[in-house]
């Protein structure tokens, strides 16, 4: 079943073009990743999907119910985190859940999902002491009550310590796990690549890419990383294997470090090419190209 369906959506503010024609669908089941650099339109296009946004042509739907004319019915089985929530001053962290049971008519247990997202020894302070990473996880919790059948999150590890951040990914499995559908933004690549099945690519506005890492990887060409040690280089080294084809990024990582993401079949003439120039290779591996990797290749041209 689709679950979110989005055609041809685009989002135009004045002169900013926010959304430029999205086509995305996201079925049953799945931990979607939305991904890209700052102001690429992932909040304008999760806003769209809980109508705090309209789109200027094209639309959305959430299982089936287009999102600004049967919004109620689109909303009715999610749970959302939005970006930059602020809690209500006077209610403490249990208050906030049991208005969220309310709202949503649900029957929840709010010590039970406090004590889920980690913070069930403050459920009795007030929300408004607590800290950037306690609210997160409280709208964490406020988005969990009644069983979603779809959870959107927007930068859902925003403010949250590693401990928080690895609570938060075994929370998106254990909800993946009773069926619901996960669709969530994010700058953390390494979070991304440790729970989605697929990710789409945002770059000003536009999808530029939609498929599972896997994928996103065969269509780089196989998607090798070298990470190579040398004694030094030059911007003109760099530039020099820039050029070769079958190269796809070079970037420097420190000041004797260079890393290149390739075809499988050019890594040696790399290693070739820096022996013609007169660097002296110390030592070299290979890796798979991470998120991150394909994040740069896919959304910074200027880095190549
Ligand atoms: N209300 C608005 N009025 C005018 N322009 C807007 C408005 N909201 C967003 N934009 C513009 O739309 C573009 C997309 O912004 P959006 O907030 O969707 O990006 P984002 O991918 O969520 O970024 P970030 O990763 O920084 O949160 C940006 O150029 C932004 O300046």
């Amino acid at each position: 079943m689709t679950v979110i369906n989005s055609t041809g959506v685009t989002k135009q503010y004045q002169t900013t073009v926010a959304l430029d024609r999205v086509d995305l669908v996201v079925e049953e089941g799945e931990t979607f990743g939305f991904l890209g650099p700052n102001g690429a339109g992932k909040s304008t296009f999760i806003n769209m999907l809980l109508d705090f946004v309209t789109p200027t042509e094209g639309s959305v739907s959430i299982f089936g119910h287009d999102c600004q004319r049967e919004g109620v019915e689109a909303r009715s089985r999610i749970g959302v985190l939005p970006e930059g929530y602020s809690v209500f001053e006077r209610l403490t962290g249990r208050q906030h859940i049991e208005y969220a049971i309310r709202s949503k008519e649900a029957e929840a247990d709010p010590i039970r999902i406090l004590d889920r997202v980690g913070i069930r020894d403050d459920a009795d302070r007030l929300a408004s002491e607590y800290s950037k990473g306690m609210a997160q996880r409280l709208v964490l919790g406020m988005a969990l009550v009644g069983e979603p059948d779809l959870l959107i999150l927007d930068e859902p590890s925003t403010g949250l310590d590693p401990n928080g951040a690895a609570r938060m990914r075994e929370i998106l499995r254990e909800e993946n796990d009773r069926g619901a559908t996960i669709f969530f933004s994010s700058h953390i690549l390494e979070q991304v690549e440790a729970v989605c099945d697929r990710v789409g690519i945002l770059q000003d506005g536009e999808l530029v890419a939609v498929d599972t890492i896997q994928g996103l990887r065969n269509s780089l060409g196989g998607g090798t990383k070298l990470v190579i040690t040398v004694d030094e280089f030059t911007d003109g080294i760099l530039a020099a294997l820039r050029a070769m084809d079958g190269v796809e990024t070079v970037i420097t990582t420190d000041e004797d470090t260079i890393e290149v993401t390739c075809v499988d079949d050019v890594k040696m003439d790399i290693l070739v090419e820096l022996r013609d120039v007169g660097v002296d290779v110390l030592n070299f591996r290979t890796d798979e190209a991470s998120l991150e990797d394909m994040f740069i290749e896919y959304t910074n041209a200027s880095n190549r």
